[in-house]
Parts: structure tokens; C-alpha cells; sequence
């Protein structure tokens, strides 16, 4: 009943664009930003990390006002190239005496805007302070700077025998990845990073530095206190600038087998995957590609891949084993008419079985050229999977649009990858609604709206239904604790 009411303010809400004058905005925001932002101001930006530091040039603004998603460019006023940790609290110590807002920038791979900057003032760009800290090997951790990437990460892991799995598919910043909370295909196994980062150091907005976990602190259990850590995971920088990431690192698999297999019936495809996660095999990876996305797929990389509902899978593990895991699964898929079954276990053979995989985004946008990524991203608890996407698909075919499915259903996590192109306001209208119809099934189902992108700019609305209003509340005195003069990155997460 509460849901349902939470649902008709959220579906009100969303019809509109939302101002600074709606009483939503007096309502979740804390104190609006005045940026002051002139010469003397970038003067003295220049006098913390020097001249070269500073940019003011349209194309390097336009470059950090937006991300990969479909969201417009809303550029800052200024640059900021950060080099130690040092610079970050005493430009977040100016903006926060001068009022301007600060958005921390990653890589800009995010989907939901999160870079983008609403309200102009500063965008601090961290991906200079990019070393790697400390690797303790025999510990399975490590500690990196926001400006190590994560395939750069594995690069240099490479020769310990270790690597980092978490892989949102882009080669996102470490840090960037914490901000958002991000996962991607191999979370069936390794988890999140919510289950991955064991401290973060974090600048406060009024130029504070801590530990969440405390300095060094780099254990996989602790009862001390808040978990201010996870508190920083998913905050989308609007907390504090992330400046340090201890993460949990594992073994490289000993052998590694990738399969795919077609199914006729979207259901068919849904019931393996619960049933293989109710077996209890240890699957690294179980994701979904929909007819539309192989098809999308095909005409993208000129592959003749069977247009089929798809599964495709991936087994981690010692030599020893693996290979019974994988026939039990066989057989799962033949009890559910699975057809086509394919693997491999040399890397080439592997890469080439889940390239549908792995260009999924691109393939989509490819369908409308100039369009751009409009995701949805609706986690279900896993039995209530076939629902969700049984009535997902018919919305879609119902409403005429191309729109690929893709899931990391192994989690109750998928996605329609929707080519968004602004101009086509008819088609942007149906995006909208599928989207939006999505959430609220999702929600409906003990769900959210958002496994992995965040809230961005674009799920606003949603949070209030996902949450309810006390909670909100509750996330908003967090926020003012932290940030009073609502600096970071403001407009995010909560109008
Ligand atoms: C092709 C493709 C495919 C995928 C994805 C993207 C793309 C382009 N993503 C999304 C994306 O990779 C993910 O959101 C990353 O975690 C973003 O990291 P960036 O470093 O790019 O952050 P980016 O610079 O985009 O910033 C994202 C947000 O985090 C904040 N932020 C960044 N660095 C910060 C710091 N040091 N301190 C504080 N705040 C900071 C920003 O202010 C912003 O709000 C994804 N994701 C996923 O989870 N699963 C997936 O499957 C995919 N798949
Ligand atoms: C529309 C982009 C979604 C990217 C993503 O999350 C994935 O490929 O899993
Ligand atoms: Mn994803």
C-alpha cells in the first residue's frame, strides 16, 4: 500500500522536469549554490596546484560535463587537475568557503550523468594521482589512487598471479567504480564493490581527510563502529572526493571455461539460470542476451551468431572440477530445450564466444548513429526474474523501439540497452515510459531501480518510491552532515 503510494508521486514527479523553483527542489536539496566563481576565485585555484592545472577551455570543459550516458552536457565552469591529495582538500576547502559546487570526475564512463555538472562550478579531475600505493599480495589486497584504472590495475597485478575481478565492462577508475557502486559480469562470484573495498580515504567538502575504515586499516572483518566505507560506495560524489581505495584482489583462475547456448523461449533461459544458481554451482559469470541483442550483434560486427534468446556463462576455478561443473549445467540447459551449446577454454576461443557480449553497447548505439546509451538497470530478487523480463520484452516489442535486452540475470540484474537519439522525441517518450514502467515493476517485485548504474541525474524520482520519504530523510541529514553548504556535486542523487 505505502509502495503504491510512493510509486503515484514518483509517476507524477517524472512527468515534468523539475526546477529549482519546485517545491521538490526546497523540499530534498539542501541550501542552493551561489557559484562565485570569477578570476580572483580561479586565481587562487591556480595558486593550489598551478597554472597548468587549471582549465577554463571549452573543449576541456565540454569533455568533463558529460559521461557515456544520453544525458545533455552541462559543462563546469572550470577544470581542475589534482595531483596529491594535498590539492584536493584545499580546493574542496575553497569551493566550500566560496559555495561552489565540486564534482569529482573519475573517467567518465558513467550512465546516469553522474559527471555532469548542473549547477556549473568545478570539476576536479583526479586522474592524475594514479599510483598504484601498496600491493599486498599474500593478503589479497591493494591500495590505489583514484586515478588507476582497473584494467591498468590488472596490467600490473598480472605477474603476482592476482587480479581485481569487478568489470563494469568500461575500463572505469577504481575510485569511480566505489562512487558508484558498480558491478557488472563477474559479481555472481566476486560480489560488488560493496563486498570488495576494505577502506577508502575520503577529502570532506570542508577539506577534512579520513579513513573510513581507519588509516591502514585493511582487514576483511571489522565490528568498529559505522561502516563509513560503504556509506562512500554509491555516494556519486556527493559526500566527499574518494582520494584512496583498499581492494580486495584473488587468485587468476587456474582454467576458465566460457559457454553459450540458445534458447527459443525467454522463460526457458530464466529457468536455467535460477535453477543453476538453486544447484549451487559457483558460476563466475551468468548473463543474458535477448534475440534483439544478438541480432543488433550480427549487423554490428557482420557475425553470424544464431538470433536466439542467449545465455552466456563462464566457469572460474581449479582444473580439477570444473569440467563437472560445466556438465551439470549441460544438462540444466538440455532439461529446458537449450540448443547450441558451445565452449571453450583457450582465450582466443573464449573472446571470440562472448564478443556479443562485450560490444553489446556499442552494437546498440550503432542501430541509430549519433544516438547515445539510455539504460535502464532493475535488480529483482532472482525468482522474480521471468516475471520482470517476460513483461519487459512485450513492452518493448509492444512499443516498437529497438531495444536489446542484456542482463547479468545470474544477479537479478538486466538491462534494455534503448539507442537514444533526443531529436526523435516520439521514440524518446517511449524510452521514457518503458524505463520508467521498469522501475516500478521492479520495485513492485522487491527490487530497485538501480543494480549498478546509481542514481545519477536520471533515477532522481525513483529513489523517493524505492526508499520512502522517512529514509530519504534520513539519506538527507547524512548528506547535510557531510556537506552543509551542498556543494558536492550537487543536484545529484536527490534534487
Ligand atoms: C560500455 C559501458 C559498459 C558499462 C558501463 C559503462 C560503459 C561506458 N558501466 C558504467 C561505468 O563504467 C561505471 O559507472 C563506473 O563505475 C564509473 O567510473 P568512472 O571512473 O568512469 O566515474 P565517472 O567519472 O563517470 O563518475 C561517476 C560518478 O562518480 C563520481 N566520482 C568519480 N570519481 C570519484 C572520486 N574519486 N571520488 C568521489 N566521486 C567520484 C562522479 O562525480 C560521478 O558522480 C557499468 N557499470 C556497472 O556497474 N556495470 C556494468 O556492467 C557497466 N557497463
Ligand atoms: C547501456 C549501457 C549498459 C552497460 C552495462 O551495464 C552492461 O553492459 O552491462
Ligand atoms: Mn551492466
Amino acid at each position: 500500500m505505502y509502495l503504491s503510494k510512493c510509486i503515484r508521486f514518483c509517476l507524477q514527479q517524472t512527468a515534468r522536469t523539475v526546477s529549482k523553483e519546485s517545491p521538490l527542489w526546497k523540499r530534498y536539496s539542501t541550501a542552493a549554490v551561489q557559484p562565485k566563481i570569477d578570476t580572483s576565485f580561479v586565481g587562487a585555484l591556480k595558486t593550489i596546484v598551478g597554472d597548468a592545472n587549471v582549465s577554463t577551455a571549452d573543449a576541456i570543459r565540454e569533455q568533463h560535463g558529460h559521461d557515456e550516458s544520453h544525458h545533455a552536457v552541462a559543462m563546469p565552469d572550470v577544470v581542475v587537475f589534482a595531483e596529491s591529495v594535498d590539492h584536493v582538500s584545499k580546493v574542496s576547502k575553497l569551493c566550500n568557503d566560496t559555495k561552489v559546487p565540486l564534482i569529482p570526475f573519475g573517467s567518465g564512463t558513467g550512465l546516469e550523468g553522474g559527471v555532469n555538472a548542473l549547477q556549473g562550478g568545478v570539476c576536479l579531475d583526479v586522474t592524475k594521482m594514479d599510483q598504484i600505493v601498496q600491493v599486498n599480495a599474500e593478503d589479497f589486497d591493494c591500495t590505489v589512487q583514484p586515478g588507476v584504472m582497473r584494467l591498468g590495475l590488472n596490467n600490473y597485478l598480472r605477474d603476482t598471479g592476482l587480479w581485481f575481478p569487478i568489470d563494469p565492462g568500461a575500463d572505469a577508475s577504481v575510485c569511480g567504480m566505489c562512487a558508484t557502486s558498480a558491478s557488472g559480469t563477474n559479481a555472481v562470484k566476486y560480489g560488488t564493490m560493496r563486498e570488495n573495498v576494505l577502506n577508502l580515504q575520503v577529502v570532506l567538502p570542508d577539506g577534512r581527510v579520513i579513513d573510513t575504515a581507519g588509516r591502514g586499516r585493511r582487514t576483511k572483518k571489522t565490528s568498529a563502529g559505522y561502516n563509513l566505507t560503504n556509506l562512500f560506495l554509491g555516494s556519486e560524489g556527493t559526500l566527499g572526493t574518494i582520494t584512496e581505495a583498499t581492494v580486495r584482489l584473488y587468485g587468476i583462475p587456474e582454467k576458465t571455461i566460457s559457454a553459450v547456448c540458445h534458447f527459443n523461449e525467454v522463460s526457458e533461459a530464466v529457468d536455467t539460470v535460477v535453477q543453476i544458481l538453486q544447484c549451487g554451482i559457483p558460476m563466475a559469470k551468468l548473463e543474458f542476451l535477448d534475440d534483439s541483442a544478438i541480432d543488433c550483434f550480427n549487423r554490428f560486427c557482420k557475425y553470424d551468431m544464431t538470433v536466439a534468446h542467449s545465455l552466456f556463462l563462464e566457469f572460474h576455478g581449479p582444473a580439477y572440477g570444473l569440467e563437472d561443473q560445466f556438465q551439470s549445467v549441460k544438462e540444466l540447459i538440455e532439461m529446458n530445450n537449450g540448443f547450441g551449446l558451445k565452449q571453450a577454454s583457450d582465450a582466443d576461443e573464449r573472446n571470440r564466444l562472448w564478443k556479443a557480449r562485450h560490444e553489446m553497447v556499442w552494437a546498440c548505439t550503432a542501430r541509430i548513429p549519433g544516438s547515445k546509451p539510455y539504460s535502464t538497470d532493475v535488480c529483482v530478487p532472482i525468482t522474480n526474474l521471468p516475471e520482470i523480463i517476460t513483461k519487459t520484452k512485450q513492452m518493448v516489442v509492444e512499443a516498437d523501439v529497438i531495444g536489446p535486452m542484456v542482463g547479468h540475470v545470474g544477479d537479478g540484474n538486466f538491462h534494455i540497452f534503448f539507442p537514444c537519439d533526443h531529436s526523435d522525441t516520439e521514440t524518446f517518450k517511449k524510452i521514457k515510459d518503458i524505463s520508467h514502467k521498469m522501475a516500478v515493476m521492479a520495485m513492485e517485485l522487491n527490487g530497485t531501480c538501480t543494480g549498478e548504474h546509481g542514481i545519477g541525474i536520471g533515477k532522481r524520482d525513483l529513489l523517493v518510491a524505492e526508499v520512502g520519504e522517512e529514509t530519504l530523510g534520513a539519506m538527507k541529514q547524512i548528506k547535510e552532515t557531510f556537506d552543509p553548504n551542498n556543494i558536492m556535486n550537487p543536484g545529484k542523487v536527490f534534487f
